[in-house]
């Protein structure tokens, strides 16, 4: 498999090098060459198999030359086997009779990230081996990439994390997640700003050629494409179970980066027969507005009980504009620079028409959040999460054929965001006694100015140069 840049003209490289990389050289996303196709045989051949084969089945053809069958299973039984508390890994829970939550929080940071971020660690491992380079790896959060990142790389062999969060603008449990992990190889770094801040300032680091080749630059958002490969899986996993390939199932996507639902994109373009995904916002709305009325223009962020998706700038758009666009890099690079100047762009009708047979999208306010969180608990016995109720809210608002299942991601523990939780329905949600002490642990951080100059000489002050 070989894997092209969004804006055309950077190298194109293979599943290692693109694992390695992040960010394209010409400031694009990296994406396959083509999307892998699955016949209704193989999808129904993954009935009744173990998430660790299911994954091993949908990651195959990414992967290509760069590792065999056996040492991808390796590394995926040694990511979910042990790391996750539920032996299914992403398990299924009926709400009613068409509503379902796949629960992706059972990792070790509670919140879906895990299930992507304990592969690339260990992917990172695999494809440093033997190597001089040592990488560092930059990353920004919004409170739940962070931990899972940070979990998945702490202590290990030739790899740097420096990890930006907006200061005060994320959960303390997510915060102390992150700060708390004391190992030498760890940076946390709180800037003055919001997400798409940090966001901006990590791309920023990929664009400097000088910066980034000095340091190895690597990457942990779902700029890196091994992150939304880990993330196609358990739409797969999910849909099986609910009698995919004969029956069709619609998703509802809690959304800030576009990374999860753009993993739904592509299992549908593997073959997935996936009626619906439903792009579900909190106020901060730029996906629903693209989607319903072509206008993707950023407005002011505005913090939200479900501040992981307090995000204006969503990264992975990007992908999906280039494959509704024809996959013209040129075109897409046109685009891209008119955003970034304006802080605006209008989707042409190919790109709107692509995305109206597959997308549709929903704004959830925050009275319907916390309505949603209620409904949850008392007619479904569920104690669910803030961004979880956003998804869960859209999918019981938007119309569908009633035979179709439409499955929530439930990308966060309840336990992250306790006081929004228990707000709405009167109940604490207790912290899952993996992630222990984490009140009584001491939190070691930097405060450093959102600007390039401030968080590259810190970076430079602490990271290691390639050799
Ligand atoms: C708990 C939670 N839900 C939903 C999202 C949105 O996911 P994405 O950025 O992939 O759209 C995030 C982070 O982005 C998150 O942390
Ligand atoms: N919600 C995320 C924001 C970063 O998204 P990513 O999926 O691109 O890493 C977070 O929790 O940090």
């Amino acid at each position: 498999m070989r894997y092209i840049s969004t804006r055309g003209s950077a190298p194109v490289l293979d599943f290692e090098q693109v694992t390695l990389a992040g960010l394209a050289a010409d400031g694009g996303l990296y994406v396959p060459e083509a999307w892998p196709r699955f016949s209704t045989e193989d999808i129904a051949g993954m009935a009744g198999l173990s998430y660790v084969e299911t994954a091993v089945r949908v990651m195959t053809p990414f992967v290509g030359d760069s590792l065999s069958e056996d040492e991808l299973r390796r590394l995926c039984e040694q990511a979910y086997q042990g790391r996750f508390a539920h032996a299914a890994v992403t398990p299924l829970v009926q709400l009613d009779h068409r509503n379902w939550l796949l629960e992706l929080f059972h990792g070790p940071t509670l919140a879906f990230k895990d299930v992507a971020l304990q592969l690339l660690g260990l992917l990172f491992e695999r494809f440093l081996t033997g190597s001089k380079d040592h990488l560092t790896v930059v990353g920004a959060t919004s409170g739940d990439t962070g931990s899972a990142a940070i979990d998945a790389l702490a202590g290990r062999e030739g790899v740097d994390i420096f990890m930006l969060h907006p200061r005060g603008r994320v959960s303390d449990v997510q915060r102390r997640q992150m700060t708390t992990v004391l190992a030498p190889n760890v940076h946390n770094i709180a800037i003055d700003g919001n997400f798409d801040q940090a966001q901006a300032l990590v791309k920023a680091m990929f664009n400097d050629p000088g910066f980034s080749r000095k340091y190895a630059l690597s990457a942990v958002n779902s700029i890196n494409w091994a992150r939304l490969m880990a993330q196609i899986v358990y739409y797969f996993y999910a849909a099986v179970r609910l009698g995919a390939p004969e029956r069709e199932i619609a998703f509802s996507v809690p959304t800030g980066n576009f990374g999860d639902v753009f993993a739904g994109y592509v299992a549908a373009q593997m073959g997935l027969p996936v009626a619906k995904l439903i792009v579900a916002t909190n106020i901060n709305d730029i996906l629903h507005r693209a989607l319903s009325s072509g206008d993707y223009s950023v407005g002011e962020v505005t913090p939200t009980a479900a501040p992981s998706m307090d995000i204006q700038v969503s990264s992975n758009f990007e992908r999906l504009l280039f494959d509704l666009g024809g996959r013209d890099g040129n075109a897409l690079l046109a685009q891209m620079k008119a955003f970034e100047s304006e802080r605006k762009l209008q989707l042409t009708n190919a790109q709107r028409e692509g995305a109206a047979g597959l997308f549709t999208s929903c704004r959830i306010e925050p009275e319907a959040m916390a309505q949603t969180l209620a409904w949850a608990h008392g007619e479904a016995g569920q104690i669910i999460d803030p961004h979880t109720a956003i998804g869960l809210a859209a999918a019981r608002t938007v119309e569908l054929d009633s035979n179709i299942p439409v499955v929530t991601l439930a990308t966060a523990h309840p336990a992250k965001f306790g006081d929004a939780v228990e707000r709405a329905t009167g109940v604490r949600p207790a912290l899952p006694a993996r992630v222990g002490d984490l009140f009584d642990r001491e939190e070691r951080y930097d405060v450093v100015h959102a600007t390039f100059d401030d968080v590259t000489a810190h970076i430079a002050d602490l990271a290691t140069p390639r050799s």
